[in-house]
């Protein structure tokens, strides 16, 4: 821990300040062989339509789906064990606790994100649906030729907009208003994890 404060402390001021960080592979202790194996993932994962977020809010992309936490706790492939393991080994799990402060980390959702021309994701905060997703693990595996950014309205009414390249990592807080505005051009692909960062279980 003590080499992750040094290490990291800048980070960990971002956030707390800002809720959102874009960080380089390099900037986290994710391995590029770790980043590979997710992104083999992602080619083999199936996916279907999905138009209505959990509150209404209109979508329009293709999800694959890892992990859920409705109706409860599951994870529904083996890639989605592959993939949980590779967030919370150690280091990676000790820097998310950094950033975030957290004492506790637990998977509860883990997606394929893909859209393509026309393709978006509403505004909504991740924790509308669930109040236990506290924060997402965005982790960007192809990037939008045009369109397909991520619009991050902040609480003192502020907005920021990101075009995170691929192999980027965004870490996101679950009360932030955001959305993905349409995909013009290209393909856009992303796997989210969220997590919780307080036990559900007491
Ligand atoms: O794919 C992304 O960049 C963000 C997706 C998102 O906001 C979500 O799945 O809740
Ligand atoms: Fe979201």
């Amino acid at each position: 821990m003590l080499e992750l404060s040094s290490q990291y402390s800048d980070l960990r001021y971002k956030f707390a300040k800002y809720g959102v960080l874009v960080l380089s592979l390099n900037e986290t202790p994710m391995t590029p062989e770790d980043y590979q194996c997710i992104l083999n993932i992602s080619c083999k994962t199936p996916t279907r339509s999905v138009t209505v977020g959990d509150r209404g809010e209109t979508h329009n992309l293709e999800v694959g789906r890892l992990k859920t936490d409705t109706p409860y706790l599951q994870t529904l492939t083996s890639t989605g064990t592959v993939i949980e393991n590779i967030l919370l080994k150690e280091p990676m799990k000790a820097f998310f606790q950094f950033i975030t402060c957290a004492k506790f980390l637990e998977i509860r959702r883990i997606q394929l994100n893909v859209m393509r021309p026309g393709g978006y994701i509403g505004a909504h905060y991740d924790n509308d649906s669930d109040p236990l997703r506290h924060l997402a693990i965005i982790i960007h595996l192809q990037e939008a030729d045009e369109g397909g950014d991520l619009v991050v309205y902040d609480q003192g009414g502020s907005t920021n907009i990101y075009h995170p390249l691929s192999t980027q990592m965004v870490l996101s807080a679950g009360d932030l208003l955001h959305e993905v505005t349409p995909v013009v051009r290209g393909e856009r692909r992303t796997l989210v994890a969220f997590l919780s960062l307080t036990s559900s279980r007491h």
